[in-house]
């Protein structure tokens, strides 16, 4: 699931980055670059209708925790962010996918969710709070997943600080994880952009073209790379995860 950028893109929210210029036609081309990487890598994508009030509603990631057959749809931290949930929602229900709410006082980001094997961390100290996290926690706990929390002071979302490889093993820049410790299988890598993956099937890995010694030393590991510039994104603080929502459950 995807959801082409709008005519306000430029203006998109900033936290831990100066703003610096974003070029809107190559940030366009540069989503139909990483939606082409979906695609050849055989995923069919499904395109949220565009927001386009909401500069930042390219980052659809945030918008959705999707564990299974349900979708919780996230309450953004961010004010300017709240009206892109209603979008993603209708595609969901649509697609037949049952459907639970993060309601207030509780937000969530979907950047701040980390999911491998049963377990999801949830990233606690920017979007996402305490209360996020138990709503969270009480959706997903029939499912038998087991939520986690973890600090995050240094970046925008979880996901922008670490992500697990498909063997479980959570990547991360060191300089930007708050604590390591809590992963018991954690490699540091040494590039920023290198921290973030799609995991495109159990063998290959989408990442930013901005990492290429990261690049380099995931292939030493034995798994396949596949990159995409996405250098307008990363100046709004995204990354190649919150681009898309892969949706794998068979409804
Ligand atoms: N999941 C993500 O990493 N989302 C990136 C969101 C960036 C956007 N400029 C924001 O501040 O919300």
């Amino acid at each position: 699931m995807v959801r082409r950028p709008g005519p306000r893109l430029t203006e998109g929210l900033l936290t831990h980055l100066e703003r610096q210029p974003v070029d809107l036609d190559l940030a366009v081309q540069q989503w139909h670059g990483y939606v082409a990487a979906l695609q050849e890598a055989g995923w069919e994508t499904i395109e949220v209708p565009p927001a386009d009030d909401c500069p930042d509603a390219v980052f659809v990631e945030d918008t959705v925790v999707v564990y299974g057959d349900l979708a919780v749809i996230t309450r953004p931290g961010a004010d300017e962010r709240k009206p892109e949930t209603a979008g993603t929602e209708a595609v969901l229900r649509d697609l037949g996918y049952r459907i639970a709410h993060v309601e207030a006082p509780g937000t969530l980001d979907g950047g701040d969710v980390l999911k491998h094997d049963g377990t999801v961390w949830v990233g606690l100290g920017g979007r996402t709070n305490a209360a996020g996290l138990e709503q969270l926690r009480e959706h997903l706990a029939p499912l038998g997943a087991e939520v986690l929390g973890v600090p995050l002071t240094k970046v925008l979302h979880l996901k922008s600080a670490v992500t697990a490889l498909p063997d479980g093993t959570v990547v991360g820049y060191e300089p930007l994880v708050d604590d390591a410790t809590v992963w018991s299988r954690f490699l540091g890598v040494p590039e920023e952009p290198g921290a973030h993956v799609v995991l495109l099937d159990e063998g290959t890995v989408l990442m930013s073209a901005g990492a290429p010694r990261t690049q380099a030393l995931l292939e030493e590991r034995g798994l396949r790379t596949v990159t995409v510039e996405i250098g307008e994104y990363e100046k709004l603080e995204g990354c190649v995860t919150c681009l898309s929502v892969r949706l794998r459950h068979p409804l």
